[in-house]
């Protein structure tokens, strides 16, 4: 995978923008600890300026049910109760973030975990009731990118877990597609930014039994046409929806695949255009 970071490294600053990478991972990544380790490897090399966000959905179900606590999910997001956003944040902000960030000092990335209350990074406001109560779900109202350049510009490497607050105390529960797809909008205006989404699959696949039917470039008109073929279902259609949200709001590119994407020499993933 290339950035075009290092061609642009001499130009004065304003003249053209950065390349800057937002790569996200899904549970499925970060349960496999030979993936993680293998995704983590490959994000470390990664040049120039670059955020990682993670996932961990079924993690948090897991522990739950250890606890004794029912999950629900509704349209793929999780009704967040009281009980619900102890466990994530402990999930999300704890273990598996700082696991990570671990992992990426060992690995000589020097990265920082952050939730979204973290510096502010990320303001949100709890979804309003309408046929459903979410519970404590946060729809993003912003990010901070004063601060979150202010930590690439001194070499470090945020790593964002699925947290948001709201300004009064309170810790959010939002989706971490959103937050990857949020965070480059954010950063569009100083950065060229790519936004990479990994998971399990190579792409989106025209045949969700074939690994290799990878549907190597979708543009809007393609989007329209598997959708009405119902090609795109369950997970795939938020994320979707959050790739062309982000490319409509000054992201540069989209990309969709499995952890091998990050690889320079990557070939088989989904470019998404407008
Ligand atoms: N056409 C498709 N190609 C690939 N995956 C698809 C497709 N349609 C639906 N999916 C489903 O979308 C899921 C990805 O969404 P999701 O589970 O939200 O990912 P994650 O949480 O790992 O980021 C895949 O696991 C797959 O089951
Ligand atoms: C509101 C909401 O649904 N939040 C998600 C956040 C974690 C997430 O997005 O994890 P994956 O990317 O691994 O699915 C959840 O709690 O499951």
């Amino acid at each position: 995978m290339k950035t075009n970071s290092t061609e642009n490294n001499n130009l004065p600053y304003g003249e053209k923008k950065r390349g800057l990478s937002v790569v996200k991972i899904g549970g499925n990544v970060i349960e496999d600890s030979v993936a993680l380790d293998k995704f983590l490897t490959l994000f470390s090399k990664i040049e120039g300026p670059k955020i990682l966000v993670h996932g961990g959905g079924k993690l948090a179900t897991q522990l739950a049910n250890k606890l004794g606590i029912a999950s629900q999910l509704v349209n793929g997001r999780r009704i967040t109760d009281g009980e619900s956003i102890d466990i994530i944040t402990m999930v999300y902000g704890g273990l598996t973030n700082k696991t990570i960030v671990a992992k990426l000092q060992a690995k000589s990335c020097n990265a920082i975990g952050l939730s979204g209350a973290d510096g502010d990074a990320i303001q949100a406001h709890k979804r309003p009731v309408k046929e459903i109560d979410y519970g404590f779900v946060g729809d993003i109202d912003g990010i901070n990118s004063e601060l979150i350049n202010s930590l690439l510009k001194i070499g470090l490497t945020p790593v964002f877990c699925a947290l948001s607050h709201d300004g009064n105390g309170q810790i959010l529960n939002t989706n971490a597609d959103t937050i990857a797809s949020e965070i480059a909008i954010g950063m569009g205006e100083k950065y060229e930014t790519t936004l990479y989404y990994c998971f399990e699959k190579k792409g989106v696949l025209l045949n969700i039994n074939d690994e290799n039917s990878v549907v190597t470039h979708i543009n809007t008109a393609k989007y329209k046409e598997l959708l009405d073929q119902k090609i795109i279902a369950d997970g795939m259609l938020p994320k979707l929806e959050n790739c062309y949200h982000a490319l409509h709001h000054n992201v540069h590119k989209v990309c969709l695949g499995d952890l091998e994407m990050i690889h320079e020499d990557a070939q088989l993933f989904t470019t998404i255009t407008l």
